[in-house]
């Protein structure tokens, strides 16, 4: 039955008017869109013609895919070039209708269809499969040749452009380095590497020379970050069925009728089918998704599946003259692919242009200036003689679109620094000087990587489906680092206003760590006011991995490559966080050491000629207005969205420290670890979670610990529902393996940090009480280098008591203790309880816990098999056991009870041992006596231990799953 939830007051007040405001301003953007773009083209008259064209499904495959395509035609009098038009992701032929009407006006044929997955397409999405997605284009140009109206260069080879937005842009380039047949190509924002793109790592060891630094990074170190925001996004748009909305392109012209879905065969969804979570995906690209989005890493199918999606691997051949054109708004797809493309492109010889424009994922997209600035580069190709591309580099610096005297310039410079090299680029470089005063800052991931720092909002700009930057107007106002998560150096403040165009590195130390998933950071050049406020530009940050190492490593990190306008007064601040709610952070606690290894920080700026000529500003500021206000009112309701997931509270729990419903979770390689878990844990309480190896204990409590997600069920904490970050969590401390302390750190040092990494203050810690409890003595002010294991476990469950949390989970805190240690954890435990706290420990120390413990809950191969008080539990099975004058006598009296089972002697003692059930002991010791037998004594010898053993060995051995038992009193 559903429980009762609290929702936070005044959501009806609320509701309403943020969807009609949504409604009403996303339908004015949309038509102010819709005009500008109407009085661009039209020049020609234009005609359509619905065609779908038959593909073979993959190579050699005898079953096809059916590619609905729209053909436009201008009225022109001779056969005209043709242009191929790929939508971006999510989207469909539809997508980019006006794109495909401006170009036909403009007296070109162009063919938009809709990819295979999308639209009214059959087939499923490969993500650019070289053997589908990208053959498919090819198999549109054979189709091309047919035609009367299009223009041949040789037979079956017509004068042939192909363009493309995102996922569009992707196949366009890869078109291109596929068909030797296609005379341009023009890609926007899109990828050049889709495993940089999805797990950036801008790191790479100090004195490789990697990274390449203008004008933005293009080369990344090893295994990086997942992206996860944009992941997410990214693929939940080909996880629905086709027609099932959720489209997130940004890859197209949004203001025509959308067809997404019109006639497709949608997928009949059949639960029980394991494909039926990867919606319209090809199985292999689904699987890979699954695996990386599980682990936060790539498999090396994965990387390997990824590597042929991109354009990198065909960027060499590409011959034909090509547009690349990047937004400066863009967490998803940054400057730096279309740089990496670019010089693929040019160290193969071929010719290349690369324009940056103010918009990006981030920003609604593609939008006009991106779209003209593509279709004139394809008319100009494609109806003169072929020529190579002008090498001019184009760019946009945003001004503040209220400031009139400050408006966004649009900026050429002779050349694309990124090929012709570090002359063009000019450098100015500035001290830095850490904000703490010590060279070295320490900062500290807190357990569960929460509360993270927030840097964009993947997935808002494409929302708001305009121009105008809504992760820029929000940024200020909702993102921000977190203290004692980051460590920043800053500049003097700036003599001059400064132009940055482009990327930068420097060399940090980091470390050591020795956790499996290395060091994570990410890196950011913040712009600061005069009145300390921070400007994040773009929400851009660089993810930054390093692999594990016992000393400090130096790296050298490219930070994010950005344009931005930095005022006189101005201060430059580099920060490293160590949390990033966009990104797959490790959940493990740990503490990390920055240091710049030079203090200094080389800007880049590109010399550049100011062409803005009149610029719309009224249109502009208006637009950017309802942008951000759009974006804000859709920020606002996620923000409610979240609050109201946070405030699932079960009201008749709230008093109850831990209830767990049903829990279950299968991990990604199909195994069912925990299986429908219920316990509930109250007030006062020392609760002993028993189990042998492999039963699901650590799997139960790092699902409590908000570390993995339940596959099934729900926890809990005060009757709050948890997920991963959840607010509730505070009041939960956990200890768990690997608690990362600095060595080098003091113990209370170690506590401190950890503390402000929660971001609460320091009085809240009790840093006093829990050291008490921890019973460190003096040595929480030594090295903690020089602790014993047991001493640094202690000291990880003094950390798990600071701020004393009213719920504290233990997982397996005795292991590697000694016994006197176990002896002290012990008391720790129960002192803690006394104080009207709950402790939650998993052990495998039968005795520790049964002298420990108040309550136990028994699992075995992922289900709770007995749960009660530890009394309860011993005392209900196990035999007594009598010292009687006539032992044979005796057995046979007690046999003859109801209800009582086996009864034996014990040769070697003369005991009769009688499992009496049911039977109350004093049932059995009278009847004795009344039998004419003396009993001497009558007691249970059952410990936990043989209960335990009774619990899981049977099953143990053969195999099965148990069937959970309740003793009296427990509550499973
Ligand atoms: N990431 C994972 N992927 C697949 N299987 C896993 C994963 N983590 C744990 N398991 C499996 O789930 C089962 C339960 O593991 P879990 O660590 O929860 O048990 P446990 O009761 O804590 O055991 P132990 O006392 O040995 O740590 C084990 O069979 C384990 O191999």
């Amino acid at each position: 039955m559903p429980r009762p939830r609290v929702r936070p007051s005044g959501r009806s007040l609320l509701a309403r008017p943020v969807v009609i405001g949504l409604v009403v301003l996303v339908v004015l953007a949309i038509v102010g869109v819709v005009a500008l773009r109407t009085t661009a083209s039209d020049t020609t008259a234009v005609r359509t013609e619905e065609v779908v064209r038959e593909v073979p499904e993959g190579p050699g495959s005898s079953s096809t895919v059916q590619l609905d395509a729209t053909v436009y035609l201008p009225d022109v009098p001779e056969p005209a070039p043709a242009v191929i038009l790929a939508h971006g992701f999510g989207g469909d032929k539809s997508s980019v209708d006006g794109q495909a009407r401006d170009l036909a006006s403009r007296g070109l044929v162009v063919l938009a269809y809709s990819a295979r997955g999308f639209g009214a397409s059959t087939g499923r999405i490969g993500l650019n499969d070289p053997d589908r997605e990208v053959a498919d284009a090819r198999a549109l140009i054979d189709y091309l040749a047919t035609r009367p109206e299009v223009r041949l260069d040789a037979p079956g080879d017509p004068r042939v452009g192909v363009a493309g937005g995102s996922y569009g842009g992707a196949l366009a380039l890869m078109a291109a380095g596929t068909d030797p047949r296609i005379d341009a190509d023009a890609a926007s924002i899109t990828w050049n590497d889709l495993n940089q793109s999805l797990f950036p790592n801008y790191s790479a060891a100090a004195g490789s020379g990697a990274p390449t630094t203008t004008p933005a990074p293009s080369e990344n170190g090893d295994a990086g970050v997942l992206k996860r925001g944009w992941a997410g996004i990214f693929f939940g748009a080909g996880a629905l069925p086709a027609g099932a909305g959720g489209s997130t392109d940004a890859g197209g012209d949004t203001s025509g009728p959308s067809a997404a879905g019109q006639g497709a065969a949608a997928p009949v969804l059949d639960p029980s089918d394991p494909a039926a979570a990867c919606g319209r995906f090809a199985l292999n690209v689904c699987a890979a998704y699954a695996t990386s989005a599980v682990g936060g890493q790539p498999s090396p199918e994965t990387t390997e599946l990824l590597r042929q999606r991109s354009p990198s691997s065909v960027a060499a051949s590409i011959t034909a003259p090509t547009l690349l054109v990047q937004g400066q708004r863009d967490t998803l797809f940054g400057l730096e692919q279309a740089d990496a493309t670019a010089r693929q492109i040019a160290d193969a010889g071929g010719s290349v242009q690369v324009r940056w424009f103010d918009g990006g994922h981030d920003a609604g997209g593609t939008g006009p200036v991106a779209d003209a600035a593509v279709a004139d580069f394809l008319v100009d190709h494609l109806t003169g003689d072929p020529h190579p591309a002008d090498p001019s580099f184009a760019y946009t610096l945003a001004g503040d679109p209220t400031d009139q005297g400050d408006r966004a310039r649009d900026l050429v410079a002779a050349r694309y620094p990124g090929l012709s090299g570090e002359a063009d680029t000019e450098r100015t470089e500035f001290a830095l000087t850490s904000a703490t005063g010590t060279p070295t800052q320490i900062i500290a991931r807190p357990p569960g990587a929460s509360p993270s720092a927030v840097s964009s909002f993947p997935g808002v700009g494409s929302l708001s489906g305009l121009p105008g930057g809504a992760s820029d107007a929000l940024g200020p106002l909702l993102a921000g680092d977190l203290p004692g998560q980051t460590a920043s150096f800053v500049s003097e403040p700036l003599e001059r206003s400064y132009t940055v165009t482009g990327s930068t590195t420097l060399d940090v130390t980091v470390g050591p760590t020795t956790a499996e998933s290395g060091t994570v950071l990410f890196a950011k050049l913040y712009d600061v006011s005069d009145d300390g406020r921070r400007t994040l530009p773009s929400g851009l940050v660089s993810a930054v991995r390093v692999a594990p190492s016992a000393t400090p490593t130096t790296v050298t990190v490219s930070l994010p490559a950005i344009t931005h306008q930095i005022a006189a007064g101005h201060r430059i601040e580099v920060a490293f966080a160590t949390t990033d709610q966009n990104y797959a952070v490790p959940l493990e606690p740990a503490a990390i050491s920055v240091a710049l290894t030079d203090g200094r920080v080389a800007l880049p700026t590109v010399p550049a000629e100011n062409t803005t000529s009149s610029f719309p500003v009224v249109p502009v500021v208006g637009i950017t207005a309802l942008a951000a206000l759009v974006a804000a009112l859709a920020v606002a309701a996620t923000v409610r969205a979240r609050r109201r997931t946070a405030a699932d509270v079960d009201p008749a729990l709230t008093d109850v420290p831990l209830v767990i419903t049903d829990l279950a979770k299968n991990y990604a390689n199909g195994f069912r670890a925990v299986d429908g878990v219920s316990f509930r844990v109250e007030t006062g309480q020392v609760l002993g979670l028993l189990g042998p190896n492999g039963a699901g204990k650590t799997t139960t409590l790092r699902m409590l610990m908000g570390l993995i997600t339940p596959s099934a069920g729900s926890i809990r904490v005060f009757g709050h529902a948890v997920t991963p970050g959840a607010p509730v969590l505070s009041r939960l401390g956990s200890f768990v393996e690997g608690s990362g302390f600095l060595p080098h750190l003091s113990g209370r040092d170690n506590l401190e940090l950890y503390w402000r990494a929660t971001g609460r203050p320091l009085a809240d810690a009790h840093l006093e009480e829990a050291l008490d409890i921890a019973d460190l003595g003096r040595s929480v002010d030594r090295k903690v280098k020089s602790y014993s294991q047991g001493m640094r476990q202690r000291l990880a469950i003094a950390q798990a008591m600071l701020g004393l949390p009213d719920l504290m989970v233990l997982d397996e805190p005795t292991n590697g203790l000694d016994p006197p240690q176990i002896r002290t954890m012990r008391d720790v435990l129960i002192r803690y309880a006394r104080t009207g706290r709950t402790v939650l420990v998993s052990s495998h120390l039968l005795a520790e816990v049964e002298q420990t413990c108040t309550h136990v809950v028994v699992m075995n191969k992922g289900v709770v098999v007995s749960a009660g008080t530890v009394e309860d539990l011993i005392g209900a099975s196990g035999p007594v056991e009598f010292r009687v004058d006539r032992p044979a006598d005796a057995a046979e009296v007690l046999r003859r009870l109801d209800g009582v089972g086996e009864v034996v002697v014990d040769e070697d003692t003369g005991a009769v041992k009688a499992q009496l059930g049911a039977t109350d002991p004093a049932v059995a010791i009278r009847t004795l006596v009344t039998g004419g037998i003396a009993v001497s004594s009558a007691s249970r010898s059952t410990r936990l231990e043989d209960v335990f053993l009774e619990l899981v060995h049977d099953d143990t051995a053969s195999g099965d799953r148990p069937e959970p038992t309740t003793t009296s009193g427990a509550r499973a």
